[in-house]
């Protein structure tokens, strides 16, 4: 069983440039996405931030690692905006917790029909397959561990160090 936490972030269909609008979501649900990539593995979803990752605090982060701590699960699939995801796996690294974390997000809306997210979420979990615990990101067909991303802003992609 994967346990999914989800944040928010554009793979939600979240899309806005102010952080009060955080919180005011018309966009598209984590399970409905899993539906849309035909995905067949059991797992458990909680939400529980709705933010744009721009808006992710160390607060935040916390809440994310107590989460996942406090979770009966092994394997966790973290949700997450982009443009921060390399900020969060990293401070998730640092705990070295003893479980499976990986995280996965998208670069295209995912209420829009051409969105990388049903195929990003599809290969983070085929990738607990090949994985020793640690805290990995799982976007475009590669998977990178927490200390060795960066995410490529041009090319729109996450590339090692
Ligand atoms: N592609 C993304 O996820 C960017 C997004 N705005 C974020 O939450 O970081």
């Amino acid at each position: 069983m994967i346990h999914i936490i989800s944040t928010g972030g554009t793979i939600e269909g979240l899309e806005y440039d102010d952080p009060n609008k955080k919180g005011v979501s018309n966009g598209i649900s984590i399970q409905d996405l899993l539906q849309i990539s035909g995905n067949e593995e059991k797992y458990c979803l909680d939400k529980i931030l709705d933010k744009d990752s721009r808006f992710i605090n160390q607060e935040d982060r916390i809440t994310i690692a107590n989460t996942i701590t406090s979770s009966t699960h092994s394997k966790i699939l973290l949700t997450h905006g982009t443009i921060t995801m390399v900020e969060t796996a990293k401070y998730l690294g640092s705990l070295e917790l003893d479980k499976t974390i990986i995280l996965t997000g998208a670069f295209i809306l995912g209420t829009q029909p051409n969105t990388d997210a049903p195929d990003n979420l599809k290969f983070a979990i085929a990738s607990f397959e090949n994985l020793n615990s640690g805290v990995y990101i799982a976007m475009n067909n590669t998977v990178l561990p927490w200390y060795n991303a960066k995410k490529n802003v041009s090319k729109n992609r996450f590339e090692p160090l």
